[in-house]
């Protein structure tokens, strides 16, 4: 794993989202330094979607700020958000199904590109990147799990992010596939990206992320390395607890 620099990358300053009476994320504050990995971690209904739509644009936090390079972002719309480099992926996979698995990343890299043979090259590094080139003419539809999970993450990355939000990359994938996306994660993070994961796997998060907020309720009530984490008292009644019960 790399060393972060000290540089931060992203600074969510006291949001807040209220969705009518409900209050889904209360005061959360988070500095991400360019290179980390962060996971966020937390029982449903957390506030960690919530989160995300934050930083990514599809949400206005009802109060506080998001920073990205310094830069405030609060009211920035999603595709300002994208070109400024921020992308994300979803928990549930979302490609367009009759296209092929490069059609679908090329609408990621359009993005950087005006020429159609130029977007479709760029698109098929990504697909070769994530280990579907044998699939690149394939319609989305005729994929795995785990290789759409693949897909999302190559349609992500042709966008060119410094940051990547990635909702529950493991999240219904088969046991034995963990290990190949786990290590696909790292080489991304290797060549330069910052990522926030949502994540649910201790191990998973044991082997990527540098440092991890555990969240209850909107509220952020751990922050610390994996392993502080997974000793945290709250988190262990709360999370960890329920799984070994589960
Ligand atoms: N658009 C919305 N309108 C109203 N309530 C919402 C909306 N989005 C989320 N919520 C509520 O906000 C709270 C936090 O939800 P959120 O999806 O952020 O949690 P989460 O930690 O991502 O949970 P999960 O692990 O189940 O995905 C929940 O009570 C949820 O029902």
């Amino acid at each position: 794993m790399s060393s972060p620099s000290q540089q931060p990358l992203l600074q969510v300053e006291q949001a807040s989202m209220v969705f009518g009476g409900l209050v889904a994320v209360k005061d959360l504050s988070l500095d991400l330094r360019a290179g980390e990995i962060l996971a966020l971690m937390g029982p449903n209904g957390a506030g960690k979607t919530t989160t995300f739509n934050m930083i990514a644009g599809a949400l206005i936090p009802t109060s506080g700020r998001i920073l990205f390079e310094g830069r405030d972002i609060t009211r920035m719309k999603p595709d300002g958000r994208c070109r400024a480099g921020v992308a994300r992926t979803f928990q549930i996979t979302q490609p367009f199904h009759e296209l092929s698995v490069v059609e679908n990343v090329m609408v990621g890299s359009m993005v950087h590109h005006t020429s159609l043979a130029e977007t479709r090259k760029e698109a098929l590094t990504y697909v070769e990147m994530v280990g579907l080139g044998a699939k690149a003419e394939a319609p989305a539809k005729q994929l795995s799990t785990g290789q759409r999970k693949r897909l999302e993450l190559a349609r992500a990355m042709a966008t060119r992010p410094r940051l990547l939000l990635m909702d529950e990359v493991t999240g219904g994938v088969d046991q034995k596939s963990i290990p190949d996306l786990v290590a696909l994660v790292q080489r991304l993070h290797g060549e330069g990206l910052t990522l926030i994961i949502i994540e649910h796997n201790m191990r998973v998060i044991s082997e990527l992320a540098h440092r991890a907020i555990f969240m209850n309720r909107g509220e952020k009530i751990a922050e610390g390395t994996p392993a502080e984490i997974a000793a945290h008292p709250d988190v262990v009644e709360l999370y960890l607890g329920e799984a070994a019960h589960a």
